[in-house]
C-alpha cells in the first residue's frame, strides 16, 4: 500500500495536459485561462475626468474663470483651455489640452458663462491619468479560474475571445448488478446508484465535462461494453469493483480489458482499494464503491487530477486549520478522513465513521486529516481538514 501523497504523485504523473480552446468572453466565466491575454488598449486611453466640474489651467479660491466648451464621456472637447478658461466637464471624460486640474462643481459658483471657484482641496486634481489603470500589452497571467472581476477586465482590455483549456471529458461508470438508476424500481436486493451523482457534480464544479455511462454489471461483457462507450474520454473513473471479492469485477477484469495499471491499494481511510492507470488514451481512477469513500476519493484525488489536467498547479486538495471541540482517539496505520461538523467553531467529528453512511457525510462540513499513526489530540488541539461544502 502506497501513502496518501504518493499517490497523488504518481496521479499527477498519470494525467496529461489537454489542448487550449478559445471561447467568448462570455462563455469564459469558470474556465482556466490557457495563455497570457494582453490589453489591446490603454485604459483609460486618454486623461480622463473623476468628476462633474470644471477643467481648469490653474486653481486658486476667489479666480473667475470664463467657460469655454464642454466635455461629457463620449463627446470630448479638443480645443485647449488657457488661463483665465475653464471647460465645463462629466467624469469619464476626456480632459481637455492645458488643463491641470478638474474643481468638482459643489466648489465652484456658475453665473451664466462665468465661474468663481471657491475653497477647493488642491491635493487632488481629479485626473485619471492616460493607461493609469492598464497599458497596452499588460497581461492577465494565464493558470488561473477565470472569474467575474477577470471577466470585467478582459473585456475592459478589448478582448473578446479567451483562450482556455479544453474541459477534460470524465466518463463515470458504476459498477455492480445491485445498482439501479435513481427514480427507477429497485428490486428486493437492489439500491440506487448514488456515486456516479455525486462525482458528477463535483465534475461538474470543477469545470470538468461529466459523462454519466450505463452502470456496468458484474461480468466481462458488460464491462468491456463500458470502456468501449468510455472512449474519447480524457479520465475514465470507475466505481465499485474495487476490491478483492470474487464479483469485484474492476480489479479482476480491467487489466485485461486494456488497463495498464500504475498503483493499487492506498493507506487510507476511507478509500484503501483505490486504484490508478491509463487506459488506451484515457487516464483512468477506479474507485471504492462504498460512497463515502468514492466520494472522498473524489475530494482528495479526483478533484487535484482534474485540476492539474486543466492547467492549474499539481497539488493536494487545499487544507485548512481548525480547532477541535472534542478529544479525538489516536489514529490507526492509515491516513484516515474522519467526517466532522462545525459546532461554536470547533469541528466535531461524527460517532459513526462507517464507510457507507451517506447521510453523516451530507451533514459533514469538513474531512479531519488525521496522519496514520498519529497519537490522541484533546479538544482545542489544532487540526487540519479538508473544507467539503
Ligand atoms: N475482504 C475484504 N473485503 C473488503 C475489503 C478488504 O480489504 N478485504 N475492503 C473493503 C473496503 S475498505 C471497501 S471501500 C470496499 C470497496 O469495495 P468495492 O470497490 O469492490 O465496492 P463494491 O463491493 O462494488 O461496493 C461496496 C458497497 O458500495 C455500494 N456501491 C457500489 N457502487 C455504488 C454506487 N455507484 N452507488 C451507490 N452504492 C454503490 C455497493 O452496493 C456495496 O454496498 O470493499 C470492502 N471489502
Ligand atoms: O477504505 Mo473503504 O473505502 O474504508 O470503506
Amino acid at each position: 500500500m502506497i501513502s496518501v501523497s504518493e499517490a497523488l504523485e504518481r496521479l499527477f504523473a498519470l494525467a496529461r495536459p489537454l489542448g487550449i480552446e478559445t471561447v467568448p468572453l462570455l462563455q469564459a466565466h469558470g474556465r482556466v485561462l490557457a495563455q497570457d491575454v494582453a490589453a489591446m488598449r490603454n485604459q483609460p486611453p486618454f486623461d480622463g475626468s473623476a468628476m462633474d466640474g470644471y477643467a481648469v489651467a490653474r486653481v486658486a479660491p476667489g479666480l473667475r474663470l470664463r467657460v469655454i466648451g464642454e466635455s461629457a464621456a463620449g463627446h470630448g472637447f479638443y480645443q485647449p483651455v488657457k488661463e483665465g478658461e475653464a471647460v465645463r466637464i462629466f467624469t469619464g471624460a476626456p480632459v481637455p489640452e492645458g488643463a491641470k486640474a478638474v474643481v468638482i462643481q459643489e466648489d465652484v459658483t456658475r453665473e451664466g458663462d462665468w465661474i468663481t471657484i471657491g475653497d477647493t482641496p488642491e491635493d487632488n486634481d481629479h485626473i485619471r491619468p492616460t493607461g493609469g489603470d492598464f497599458r497596452i500589452g499588460d497581461t492577465v497571467s494565464a493558470g488561473r479560474v477565470i472569474g467575474p472581476n477577470d471577466i470585467a477586465l478582459m473585456a475592459s482590455m478589448n478582448i473578446a475571445d479567451v483562450p482556455v483549456a479544453r474541459r477534460p471529458v470524465v466518463a463515470l461508470i458504476s459498477t455492480g448488478d445491485e445498482l439501479v438508476m435513481p427514480g427507477e424500481t429497485p428490486g428486493p436486493d437492489q439500491i440506487i446508484a448514488s456515486n456516479t451523482f455525486g462525482l458528477h457534480a463535483l465534475m461538474r464544479d470543477l469545470g470538468a465535462e461529466p459523462r454519466l455511462l450505463p452502470i456496468a454489471r458484474d461480468n466481462e461483457a458488460s464491462l468491456r461494453t463500458a470502456f468501449d462507450l468510455a472512449q474519447g474520454a480524457d479520465l475514465i473513473v470507475t466505481i465499485g469493483g474495487a476490491s478483492v471479492g470474487d464479483h469485484d469485477v474492476v480489479a479482476n477484469l480491467a487489466p485485461q480489458l486494456g488497463f495498464d495499471q500504475s498503483f493499487y491499494k492506498v493507506a487510507m481511510r476511507p478509500g484503501k482499494p483505490l486504484m490508478a492507470g491509463r487506459f488506451g488514451a484515457a487516464m483512468m481512477i477506479g474507485l471504492p464503491g462504498n460512497p463515502v469513500s468514492a466520494m472522498v476519493c473524489g475530494h482528495v484525488f479526483v478533484a487535484p487530477v482534474v485540476r492539474a489536467m486543466l492547467g492549474l498547479p499539481a497539488g493536494a486538495a487545499p487544507r485548512r486549520t481548525g480547532v477541535l471541540a472534542q478529544d479525538l482517539p489516536a489514529n490507526g496505520p492509515r491516513e484516515h478522513y474522519m467526517r466532522a461538523r462545525f459546532e461554536d467553531g470547533g469541528l466535531v467529528a461524527f460517532g459513526s465513521q462507517d464507510s457507507s453512511l451517506l447521510s453523516i457525510l451530507g451533514k459533514a462540513d469538513a474531512l479531519i486529516v488525521r496522519m496514520p499513526k498519529d497519537g490522541p489530540r484533546s479538544a482545542g488541539a489544532r487540526v487540519e481538514y479538508l473544507p467539503i461544502r
